[in-house]
């Protein structure tokens, strides 16, 4: 094997007798009803004691039902008193599952999933006087979330409005955000402490937020609640049997990347991308999620054969067919893990060569997510990793701890050119981006575009990823910080050794103190970034910094670089 991979599984093809054979086995072994019956033991010694308290997940369908009521009665007596915009403060697993729920749904909800002060600002102005937020987090210590309450307590305080009325919290029971938020009077919702962050989104994690801001959330237990008999069968037509041994199987292949092509249009996506990145992505294994808008973005087509091509949302007969035909194996295609109305494939017309996996994937969310989770826990199995830890979020944390106690080396730049200042080698920053990009593996590598700035502000430079993806012909994933540490961040620290970073980071129009902190979000987001590549760094992956003093004229002269 090729030392500069940095991976130790060749890149081959499975028969379509190894994907059949080992669907056979997790049958045989009752993977689906043990999950359902919640046995620690699926994921070997290793992960039995975290198994053991995070499989709660399973039940959710039943167990959050008394939740709703609850939820639709604060709704109501809120907008009774004209409250009727909701935000939510939290990050990763306590933002990502409301936000898709609510977007499906079509009804408004502010995601405060930041510590960028222009973004903080903006969510402060608006509506206020309107406004209930939703303050989430398990573990009840994220920095980002505690930051955030932090703020609005100060701006409703500020406004003459009692934050004690306008603040809803959601968290762990026990936890240090329970002990204060209960003592300041706050209303707390206490979540299931036996489902992990990213399975969480049927807890009141998902729920909490996506009820008040008028989503059916109901319904959305209705639809995990009717594909439980089908997901938690013994059987190989079980559709997140079939997408998590073609995600396991692949694995063992070497292949590496899932490029979701998200047609549900609601950004489910960037929800599986957590799910997948944070459970797969350690121990130098696992898939890293390239999130496209649809089937003919770049990675999609042409694909890479470390890639599984997957639709999402779209399970008519033609996509189902035209992706097994890129992927140019109906065996893999057939795979497609469809709920409902699941048309027949017609084989007739598809070529049958083996040189790639595919799969679609489609059904209403709630029982989406049900066969996401349960596909992730039976690829983790696979694949030989503890699907429910995240070992390598922590390292960044700690290192962004260390930069704000004044403990690190705080990094200063190479060069400046245009207003932007660049970490990293080049004689100009053309140059230090070439030599950047130079750094991909042809093979095995991916480049990840990390971009620490206002992500409603400046939506549209998420298209870049397009643009390098085209060039470039390998997978390329675009990330809003401190957003994406909270998700793919795991698999850039503990996944297969091959990425490739560039960071952008900007001065804020304007920096934001956070009350009783002796930092501001703006030293808050330099350090969380200045932190991540650092660790990233020690681990010997390739990182370019480049600092917009002028974030509007920079964000334009990198476009121009990368056109
Ligand atoms: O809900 P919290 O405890 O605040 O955690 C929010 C997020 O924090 C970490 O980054 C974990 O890696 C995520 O899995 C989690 O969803």
């Amino acid at each position: 094997m090729p030392a500069h991979h940095g991976v130790d599984v060749a890149l081959t093809v499975p028969s379509t007798d190894e994907l059949d054979e080992a669907l056979n086995g997790v049958v045989a072994d009752r993977v689906a009803s043990r999950i359902a019956a919640q046995d620690p033991t699926l994921w070997g010694p290793d992960a039995e004691s975290e198994a053991s308290i995070r499989l709660s997940w399973t039940q959710l369908a039943e167990s959050s039902r008394p939740l709703v009521a609850e939820i639709e009665a604060l709704r109501a007596e809120l907008h009774d008193q004209g409250i009727d915009h909701v935000v939510l403060c939290g990050m990763g697993g306590s933002s990502l599952a409301p936000e898709v729920i609510c977007h499906t749904a079509g009804v408004d909800l502010t995601v405060l999933d930041s510590s960028q002060p222009d973004m903080v600002r903006s969510a402060l102005a608006d509506r206020l006087d309107r406004t209930v937020v939703v303050v989430s987090s398990k573990s009840g210590g994220t920095v980002e979330t505690d930051s955030q309450r932090r703020a609005y307590e100060q701006a409703f305080t500020e406004a003459g409005i009692d934050p004690v009325q306008r603040i809803v919290v959601v968290t762990d029971p026990g936890s240090p955000l329970d002990e204060q938020a209960s003592e300041a009077g706050y209303r707390v919702f206490r979540a299931d402490p036996h489902v992990g962050g990213r399975y969480s989104a049927l807890t009141a994690f998902g729920l909490v937020p996506s009820g008040l801001a008028g989503a059916d959330i109901g319904e959305l237990l209705d639809s995990a609640e009717q594909a439980q008999a089908a997901l938690f069968a013994d059987d190989v037509d079980n559709p997140a049997l079939r997408l998590g041994v073609l995600l396991g199987v692949a694995n063992r292949h070497g292949v590496d990347k899932l490029v979701l092509a998200d047609r549900s249009g609601h950004g489910i996506g960037d929800w599986i991308e957590q799910l997948v990145a944070e459970s797969t992505g350690k121990q130098g294994r696992g898939i890293l999620p390239v999130v496209v808008p649809d089937e003919d973005a770049p990675n999609f087509v042409p694909s890479t054969t470390d890639s599984i091509i997957t639709v999402i949302g779209q399970s008519q007969v033609g996509v189902i067919e035209r992706t097994a035909r890129l992927a140019g194996n109906l065996a893999h295609a057939t795979l497609a893990a469809t709920l409902g109305d699941n048309p027949p494939v017609d084989d007739s017309a598809v070529p049958t060569a083996l040189s790639g996996y595919a799969a679609v994937v489609d059904g209403p969310l709630g029982a989406q997510m049900l066969l996401w989770e349960v596909a992730v826990a039976v690829a983790g199995r696979l694949i030989g990793i503890d699907p429910f830890d995240q070992p390598d979020v922590e390292s960044a944390k700690k290192a962004a701890r260390e930069l704000l106690d004044g403990a690190g080396d705080v990094p200063t730049p190479d060069f400046s050119e245009d207003g932007i200042d660049v970490y990293g080698a080049g004689s100009s920053l053309a140059d230090a981006l070439d030599r950047l990009l130079d750094q991909i593996d042809v093979e095995r590598g991916y480049l990840a575009v990390q971009v620490y700035l206002d992500r409603i502000a400046h939506a549209d430079f998420a298209e870049v990823r397009e643009t390098l993806a085209e060039q470039l012909t390998r997978p390329v994933t675009f990330g809003w910080g401190p957003r994406f540490l909270h998700s793919t961040g795991q698999f850039h620290k503990g996944g297969t050794p091959t990425g490739v970073f560039l960071q952008i980071t900007g001065t804020p129009h304007d920096d934001l103190a956070i009350s009783g902190r002796d930092f501001t979000f703006g030293s808050f987001i330099d350090s969380q970034a200045a932190g991540d590549a650092a660790v990233l760094r020690d681990h010997g992956r390739p990182v370019l910094r480049l600092h917009l003093t002028d974030v509007e004229a920079g964000l334009a002269r990198i476009r121009e670089l990368l056109a």
